[in-house]
């Protein structure tokens, strides 16, 4: 597979940086307590933590899916936790999110759902009417021949296999021209092989459209072997922010709480793996 030479986002390193964010889903105590994360250039960073921990939380605040209760988001210096309507709808399309389940539109072709991702740049009438601008059929087919989905361009989305799909998903998030990316359990609907190829895919996106990429796993293997940083949240707080190298048994089972932290999890690092 060619690798892309896409210009995506801004000029120089992308950069997101949350401060002191705090979620509290009405009166309940809050999910996220203070949380400060700085993410630059094109690092993967893997977050981790038992379930409840608090990981879908973070990554729906920094898109705005749900309304932070108080703190800073900023991408590239611009403040993202207090926009509204049109503004909102802009900065949502320099994140792109990539989901667990998918989320395509199965009675749809590859293509129809692939740029499905430029409807936040097209007009009404053009996405009612399907008429995108040929550019952006052009980068529809040299993403998708980048994954290897591009022979699939006008199947329905529910004749692809479970890894095929995904890589429609990445696809999609990329045609937003995204300043970073956002993958929510990317890998946990499938099997290990697919898991891992899908991993790799996007380390190397990452690396070749210098895209800063935040990836929710619960799988610690994976992110030890995919991934640049592994930051650890429980209950809310950051406890681990360090290299995979950095993240031992000890650090996994403070992450963890002695729970969920089965021994396969702990897969050493192989140069391959990481390639
Ligand atoms: N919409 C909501 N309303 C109320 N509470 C919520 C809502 N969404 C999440 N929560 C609660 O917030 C806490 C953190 O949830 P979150 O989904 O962020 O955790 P997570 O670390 O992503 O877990 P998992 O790995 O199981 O997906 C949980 O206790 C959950 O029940």
């Amino acid at each position: 597979m060619a690798h892309l030479n896409i210009e995506v986002g801004l000029q120089g390193a992308v950069m997101l940086e949350i401060t002191q964010l705090v979620k509290r889903y009405g009166r309940n105590e809050p999910v996220l307590k203070g949380l400060d994360l700085t993410v630059e250039g094109n690092t993967v960073v893997a977050i981790v933590g038992a379930s409840g921990a608090g990981k879908s939380t973070l990554l729906r605040c920094i898109n705005r899916l749900i309304e932070p209760s108080s703190g800073s988001i900023k991408l590239n210096g611009d403040e993202l936790s207090h926009l509204r309507g049109q503004a909102l709808r802009q900065a949502r399309r320099r994140i792109g999110m990539v989901f667990q389940g998918f989320n395509l539109i199965d009675r749809l072709s590859v293509m129809e759902n692939v740029l499905a991702g430029r409807l936040g740049y097209v007009t009404f009438l053009q996405a009612w009417r399907r008429r995108f601008p040929q550019q952006d059929i052009e980068r529809a087919f040299e993403l998708m021949e980048r994954v290897g989905i591009a022979q699939y361009a006008n199947k329905r989305a529910d004749e692809l296999s479970g890894g095929e799909r995904q890589r429609v998903g990445v696809v999609r998030a990329l045609m937003q021209e995204p300043d970073i990316l956002l993958a929510d359990e990317p890998t946990a609907s499938l099997d290990p092989v697919t898991s891992e190829q899908i991993m790799k895919l996007m380390r190397s996106l990452a690396e070749e459209l210098s895209l800063p990429v935040l990836i929710n796993i619960h799988n610690v293997a994976q992110a030890r072997a995919y991934t640049e940083r592994i930051v650890g949240l429980r209950h809310g707080h950051m406890i681990f922010d360090g290299s995979p190298e950095r993240f031992d048994k000890a650090a996994l089972e403070e992450v963890y709480g002695g729970i969920e932290a089965p021994d396969e999890t702990m897969a050493p690092v192989t140069a391959e793996d990481s390639a």
